[in-house]
């Protein structure tokens, strides 16, 4: 997305929460996942949280790039694909993990890689969210999200005019 207007900055305690729900919404699906393919890299820590929760072991990646500098999507390039044990019958019982989803275009390359498994993403943007099965919190199409390991800590400018000193 290139008109960003609105930032949501998530820290490490809100990240795992919001990654414990969705584990806790997973599993009130009462569907049990054989593996879990992350999308890399923002998949992997969601993933971790939910390979944890859920109990599963067998842990795939699928390594896709495309936002090159911050908010602009580039080409996808799909630089490692998932391995053909998960693909074989078209991803049965294999749960799909991603930070979020924005366009939805990563969404899609990786369920037409495995178009029955389940997708869940811990963040969802309106034009992402027909690609997931199972989100947490949707934030609108104009809004950056700063995931903490993206984040460092600044001084910020005091709020009132003229109080900066
Ligand atoms: O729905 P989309 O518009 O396709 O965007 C969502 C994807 O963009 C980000 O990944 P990115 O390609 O920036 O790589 P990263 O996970 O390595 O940061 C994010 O982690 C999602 O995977
Ligand atoms: O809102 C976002 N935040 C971080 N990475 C992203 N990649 C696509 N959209 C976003
Ligand atoms: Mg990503």
């Amino acid at each position: 997305m290139s008109t960003v207007e609105k930032s949501f900055p998530v820290s490490w305690d809100q990240f795992h929460r919001d990654a414990r729900a969705l584990a806790w919404r997973l599993a009130g699906t009462g569907q049990e996942w054989k593996a879990i393919v992350c999308i890399t890299r923002g998949g992997l820590v969601p993933a971790a949280i939910i390979a944890r929760e859920l109990g599963t072991r067998l842990i795939e990646t699928v390594c896709v790039a495309s936002y090159h500098d911050y908010s602009e999507q580039g080409e996808l390039r799909v630089l490692k694909q998932i391995s053909p044990e998960l693909t074989a019958d078209g991803g049965e019982n294999v749960l799909i993990v991603d930070d979020l989803t924005d366009t939805g275009k990563t969404a899609a390359i990786v369920r037409e890689m495995l178009p029955k498994a389940h997708f869940a993403a811990v963040y969802a943007k309106p034009k992402g969210r027909p690609m997931v099965d199972t989100f947490i919190t949707e934030v609108s199409q104009d809004t950056w999200i700063y995931f903490p390991w993206d984040l460092g800590l600044t001084f910020q400018a005091p709020i009132g005019k003229g109080s900066a000193g």
